[in-house]
């Protein structure tokens, strides 16, 4: 559904991305994560074409994103979106509705469909009096005025309460479910990993590593395993009346099995633990510098065509 080819944004000889390339497929989630200023808005931005690439080729369903037709068929929401204060919801979708040549009567019901699914009370309140919450459910309600097949998310849940961002999480489930293809960028890593089918991590303009979760977390992080004893062990601690030892190599384990019966106990449980997508990014993040020392590129084992 979209392709992104060797994507580059200079600003006056600054590379804010360089040679960015992914894939995404129709339906999925596609979460880009990176620390502040990686390029991730840049990336966003360009895939909505609100600015041109210096270099590289964006492609959304085979139409090129700067396309007046690809625009239509494209909801984007920007990381902050002002609103017109004075207008009322339903005034400010009616107004993006006639700009999408919505037709009339097909706006209004999906204005209200819209904002029923949103939650939104107080359709005729002014937006300068609505809260933060209520004013990005109305910025989401924008994005899909024009009943766009692919969604472009800039931090959809930034600075919300935990209720209103749980919300607006499941939400952005509920939109992929229902067929669209979304990609979005977050720096909260507990929601990418809980919605997103794969994630592309950026840092200084570059992605440094991208692919399902599961390939990331083999690629990138370390699985604990935890090995109970009937017997108290160097490094073991007590739980539970048993004592379990923390490790991170199968050789580890075989080690603790022997320390156990060499002390005439024996392990009588394991459990593994994979790496969270934040232990992940931290040693991706590490990575770049190991990268640049041995030449590589940095991108990982990941196939650049997935
Ligand atoms: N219009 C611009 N002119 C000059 N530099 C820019 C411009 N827009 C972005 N940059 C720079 O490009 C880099 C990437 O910025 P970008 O906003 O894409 O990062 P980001 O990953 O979205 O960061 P954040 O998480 O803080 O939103 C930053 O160094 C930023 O200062």
């Amino acid at each position: 559904m979209i392709e992104v080819r060797d994507l580059r944004k200079e600003y006056g000889g600054f590379a804010a991305v360089e040679g960015s390339t992914f894939s995404v497929d129709r339906g999925e989630v596609f979460g880009i994560i990176g620390p502040n200023g990686a390029g991730k808005t840049t990336t966003l931005k360009m895939l909505a074409g609100l600015i041109e690439p210096t270099a590289g080729d964006v492609q959304i369903a085979g139409l090129a994103a700067d396309d007046s037709a690809m625009r239509r068929r494209l909801g984007f929401l920007p990381e902050e979106s002002p609103l017109y204060e004075e207008m009322t919801p339903i005034s400010y979708l009616t107004f993006f509705a006639d700009l999408y040549d919505v037709p009339e009567n097909q706006a209004i019901t999906r204005i209200h469909d819209t904002l029923d699914r949103l939650d939104l009370q107080h359709r005729d309140r002014p937006l300068g009096d609505m809260s933060k919450g209520m004013k990005r459910k109305v910025a989401i309600a924008r994005s899909l005025i024009n009943d766009p097949d692919v969604l472009v998310y800039d931090e959809p849940a930034s600075g919300l309460d935990p209720l209103t961002t749980n919300f607006i999480i499941d939400f952005t489930t509920e939109l992929a479910e229902a067929g669209k293809t979304i990609v979005f960028s977050a720096h909260n890593l507990y929601h990418v990993e809980s919605i997103c089918d794969r994630v592309a991590i950026m840092n200084q303009g570059s992605i440094v590593a991208r692919g399902p979760l599961e390939t990331l977390r083999e690629e990138h992080g370390e699985t604990t395993y935890h090995v109970y004893t009937t017997i108290e062990l160097p490094g073991s601690e007590q739980q539970n009346g048993r004592y379990v030892r923390s490790v991170n190599s199968m050789g580890e384990v075989e080690a603790t099995r022997e320390d156990a019966a060499e002390r005439g106990g024996e392990v009588v449980d394991i459990r593994t633990e994979e790496a969270s997508l934040e232990e992940v990014f931290l040693n991706v993040a590490d990575e770049p510098a190991q990268a640049a020392a041995t030449g590589t590129t940095g991108t990982g084992t990941v196939d650049p065509g997935e």
